[in-house]
């Protein structure tokens, strides 16, 4: 029976890579990175009810299984903390692509995470929930630290950055890409460690994003291209209107933009068959801008 229908939306954002290096595989099989992250203010919205029948339910159908499902992969990791009988059942409106480099997964288990340490009361910390939340994604970490940041390992080791926050055009080409399938790509290969970029406190000036864009590129985004000619052609029509880069291991590709309504004219425009969306970039989750 529900004993506490939160009336909270509980979001969970996007984020997007603005570079990412593969700087050598690992003995787990994992490759480590070197990437910035960065969130948008656009994603995902979970609703949670408490319960007091102890079983972790969902209310939405996205074709994956109970036991693959991240959200609920994620409650049922804290299940084993609770000390009475609460249970949880979660609606979710899914906006973000899935596969689409986007973040939506990780972003959707950290959100649960962040959610049910509140609403069980558990009284974890953010680092305890990061640590938990590796298990199920590379990138739940950054989401639930809640800081844009360059981040090395596979996305864990995590340092704060302050980047300015402009607005994106996010192109959504028809695709599906794997992870495994492209970081298991022939042609991937290792680059040279980039030097650390610098942290929050060590300087009070914002990074620019045109010259965070210009330290590094995407190096899954030749792979990606030369697999799905649909994200190849995604980034040649939006490369005749500025500089656009894949994001993760795609297919979904931004472009910083001078203003919203440049983003708002390119989407009126994009092709056909491409969905897409206008963002601001945001530095600090929205879970995070909340407890403050
Ligand atoms: C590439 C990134 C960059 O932010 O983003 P997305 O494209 O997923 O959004 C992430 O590192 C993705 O992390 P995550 O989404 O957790 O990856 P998983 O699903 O666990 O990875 C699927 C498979 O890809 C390979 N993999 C993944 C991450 C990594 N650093 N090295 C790897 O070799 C592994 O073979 C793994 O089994
Ligand atoms: N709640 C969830 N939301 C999205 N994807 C999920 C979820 N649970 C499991 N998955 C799986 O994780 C995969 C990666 O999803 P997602 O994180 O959205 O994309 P990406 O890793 O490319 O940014 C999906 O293709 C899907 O099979």
């Amino acid at each position: 029976m529900a004993i506490d229908t939160d009336n909270r939306t509980w979001p969970a954002p996007a984020k997007i890579n603005l570079f990412l290096h593969v700087t050598g595989k690992r003995s787990d099989g994992y490759h480590d990175l070197q990437t910035v992250f960065q969130f948008l203010d656009y994603g995902d919205e979970l609703r949670f009810t408490i319960t007091d029948n102890g079983a972790i339910t969902r209310g939405y159908d996205l074709g994956f299984a109970l036991e693959s499902d991240l959200c609920l992969r994620a409650a049922n990791l804290l299940k084993p903390l609770v000390t009475n009988n609460l249970g949880v059942h979660i609606d979710m409106i899914k906006r973000l692509p899935m596969g689409g480099g986007l973040g939506g997964g990780s972003s959707d288990a950290a959100t649960v995470l962040l959610a049910l340490n509140s609403l069980w009361k558990l009284g974890l910390t953010r680092t305890q929930l990061a640590d938990i939340g590796l298990q199920l994604g590379a990138d739940v970490p950054v989401f639930v630290h809640g800081h844009a940041a360059w981040a090395e390992g596979i996305g864990e080791l995590l340092t704060p950055l302050r980047l300015q926050e402009p607005w994106y055009l996010v192109l959504i080409p028809p695709v599906s890409v794997s992870t495994g399938e492209i970081f298991s790509n022939k042609h991937l290969t290792a680059t040279p460690q980039m030097k650390k970029i610098r942290a929050l406190d060590e300087g009070d000036d914002v990074i620019d994003i045109e010259t965070l864009l210009s330290l590094g590129d995407n190096q899954l985004e030749p792979i990606v291209r030369a697999e799905y000619p649909e994200v190849n052609n995604v980034l040649e029509w939006l490369g005749q209107h500025g500089n656009p880069r894949m994001t993760g291991s795609g297919g979904c590709v931004f472009m910083a933009l001078s203003s919203q309504q440049q983003g708002l004219q390119l989407l009126a425009d994009k092709p056909l068959n491409t969905a897409g969306f206008v963002a601001k970039g945001m530095n600090i989750h929205p879970l995070l801008m909340s407890e403050a």
